[in-house]
C-alpha cells in the first residue's frame, strides 16, 4: 500500500497526474483527496488485473481453449467448425481419421475413399514445394468437393497437432506425410530426417499422449529391402541394407514405431508400398515424367544393370493400395494405452502392399509409347549409384491373409487410366477422367 500513497505516476499516464498544489491544502481536504485517489487507483488496478486475466486466459493453449474460438493459430471458430465437421463420421460406427499428407498422391485417394464410405476425415498437409504445388492445390479442391478439409500445417508442429487432438477424438491416424523420392535424398538429406524421422516421432508423441490413443497406420516403403536379393521380398527378409537415405529413414520409422508400440501400447501398422502409380500421381516418379518428356519429344534415360538387364519394379496401382490402406485401418486392433501409459501389449504389424509382378522399366516405356502413340527418345544408362535398387518384387501373402489384400490392376490397365487422367488434367479439360 505504501507505494500507492506516494505520487509515482502509474503506467497509464494522463489518468493520474501528481498535483503539486496538494502540499498546501488543509489536512482534512488533503486526506479526502488522498482517499479519492486511492480508490481510483484501486479501481484501475482491479480493472487492469481483470483485463490481464481475461486476455491471458484467451491466449492460453490449455485444453479448455477448445471452447474458446478465435484464440489459437490457426484456430478461430470457423476453422474449428470446419475441422469438426470434416472429421465427423456419417454414422456412429464410422472411423474418425486424421490423414497426414492428405494433399499428397496416396493421401488424396485414401481420404476421398474414406469419406465416401462415411468415415470422418481430417486432412493435414504442409503443401511443401518438393513438386508442383498446383497439383497439390488441385487435389485439395477435389478433397473439398468430397467434404474433406485440409489443415495447412506440418507434422513437426507439436502445438498444432495437440490442438487438433484437442478438438477431435481421432480413432485412427493414417500417416502418409513424408519426404518421398529415393534420388532426391542426395540433394536434400535433411528434409528426410526432418519429415520421416522428426515428424513421425512428433506425431507418435501426440498419439501416445492422447486419451484414448488412436490406432496408427503409416506408409513405410519397399525401399527398406534395399540390397536384399532374396525374391520375392517377404516381411521376414532382412531390411538392414538400405540403398538410399530415404530407405534408411523409412527403416528407422519402422524401428521407432516398434518402440512406441512397446512402451506406450500404441497399435501400429506399417505398410510397405511398392512403387505406387496412377491418376493424380507424383511428378517426380519415372512413369510420370517419362510421359511428360515423351510427349515433349525429350530424351528419357532408362536405367539398366551392370549386366545389361533393365531395372524392374513391382508397380502397384493406386486403387489397390487404397484398398490395402482401408483394410489395414479396418482390421487394426485398438491401442491399449491412454494418456502416455501402456495398459497391455498392443498390435504391431508390417505388410507388403505390392502387385507381385515386377515389370522392367523398358516395358513401362513401351506401354507408354503405345498409349501416347509417340516413340520415346530412349537413352539407356547404367543404373546410377544414387539410391536406386535393381528390382523390387513383393510377396503379399501376409497382407492377403490378414487384410484380404488382392491387387487387381496390371501395369497396362493402370497406365491407361493414368494417361487418360494426365492428358485431361494438363489439357485443362473439365471432363472427368477418374471417378472424382
Ligand atoms: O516403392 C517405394 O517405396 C518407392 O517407390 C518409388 O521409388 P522408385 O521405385 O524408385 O520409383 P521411380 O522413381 O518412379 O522409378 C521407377 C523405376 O524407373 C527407373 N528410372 C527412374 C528414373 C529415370 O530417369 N530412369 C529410370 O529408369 C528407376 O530405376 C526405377 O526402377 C517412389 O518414388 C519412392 O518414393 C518410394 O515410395
Amino acid at each position: 500500500m505504501a507505494s500507492l500513497l506516494d505520487t509515482t505516476p502509474p503506467s497509464t499516464p494522463g489518468k493520474f497526474k501528481p498535483d503539486k498544489s496538494s502540499a498546501y491544502l488543509h489536512p482534512h481536504h488533503r486526506s479526502l483527496r488522498l482517499h479519492s485517489s486511492l480508490s481510483k487507483l484501486t479501481f484501475y488496478s482491479f480493472l487492469f488485473l481483470i483485463l490481464f486475466l481475461f486476455f491471458f486466459l484467451l491466449s492460453s493453449p490449455s485444453p479448455s481453449s477448445r471452447h474458446q474460438p478465435n484464440t489459437y493459430p490457426p484456430g478461430g471458430p470457423l476453422w474449428e467448425k470446419k475441422v469438426v465437421k470434416s472429421a465427423r463420421p456419417k454414422s456412429r460406427g464410422g472411423l474418425t481419421v486424421l490423414v497426414t499428407g492428405a494433399a499428397g498422391f496416396v493421401g488424396t485417394h485414401v481420404s476421398v475413399s474414406l469419406k465416401r464410405r462415411g468415415d470422418g476425415v481430417l486432412g493435414l498437409d504442409n503443401f511443401n514445394h518438393y513438386y508442383d504445388i498446383n497439383l497439390k492445390r488441385a487435389r485439395q479442391k477435389v478433397l473439398e468437393r468430397s467434404g474433406v478439409f485440409i489443415v495447412e500445417g506440418d507434422i513437426n508442429d507439436m502445438t498444432l497437432l495437440k490442438k487438433l487432438f484437442d478438438v477431435v477424438f481421432f480413432t485412427h491416424v493414417m500417416h502418409l506425410a513424408a519426404q518421398a523420392g529415393v534420388r532426391y535424398a542426395m540433394q536434400n538429406p535433411k528434409s528426410y530426417v526432418h519429415s520421416n524421422i522428426g515428424g513421425f516421432v512428433n506425431l507418435l508423441e501426440v498419439c501416445k499422449s492422447a486419451n484414448p490413443q488412436p490406432v496408427v497406420v503409416w506408409a513405410s516403403s519397399s525401399s527398406v529391402y534395399g540390397l536384399n536379393s532374396k525374391v520375392p521380398f517377404s516381411e521376414k527378409d532382412r531390411t538392414d541394407q538400405p540403398a538410399s537415405l530415404y530407405a534408411a529413414t523409412k527403416k528407422a520409422g519402422e524401428e521407432i514405431a516398434h518402440t512406441y508400440n512397446h512402451i506406450y501400447g500404441l497399435s501400429i501398422t506399417g505398410l510397405r508400398f511398392f512403387t505406387v502409380y496412377g491418376p493424380w500421381g507424383r511428378p517426380d516418379m519415372a512413369y510420370f515424367f517419362f510421359t511428360k518428356d515423351i510427349l515433349k519429344g525429350k530424351e528419357i534415360g532408362v536405367f539398366e544393370t551392370a549386366d545389361g538387364r533393365s531395372v524392374a519394379r513391382d508397380f502397384t496401382y493406386i486403387d489397390d493400395i487404397v484398398n490395402g490402406c482401408l483394410a489395414a485401418l479396418d482390421t487394426a486392433k485398438k491401442s491399449t494405452g491412454s494418456g502416455g501409459k501402456k495398459r497391455g501389449p498392443a498390435q504391431f504389424r508390417v505388410f507388403n502392399l505390392g502387385n507381385t509382378s515386377p515389370v522392367p522399366v523398358s516395358r513401362l516405356v513401351g506401354i507408354l509409347e503405345s498409349l501416347l502413340q509417340v516413340k520415346a527418345k530412349k537413352k539407356v544408362l547404367p543404373l546410377p549409384r544414387n539410391g536406386d535398387v535393381e528390382f523390387t518384387h513383393a510377396n503379399i501373402s501376409l497382407a492377403q491373409k490378414d487384410l484380404g489384400y488382392k491387387p487387381t490392376t496390371d501395369l497396362e490397365t493402370g497406365l491407361k487410366k493414368f494417361v487418360r487422367w494426365y492428358l485431361s488434367y494438363y489439357s485443362g479439360s473439365k471432363k472427368k477422367t477418374s471417378s472424382w
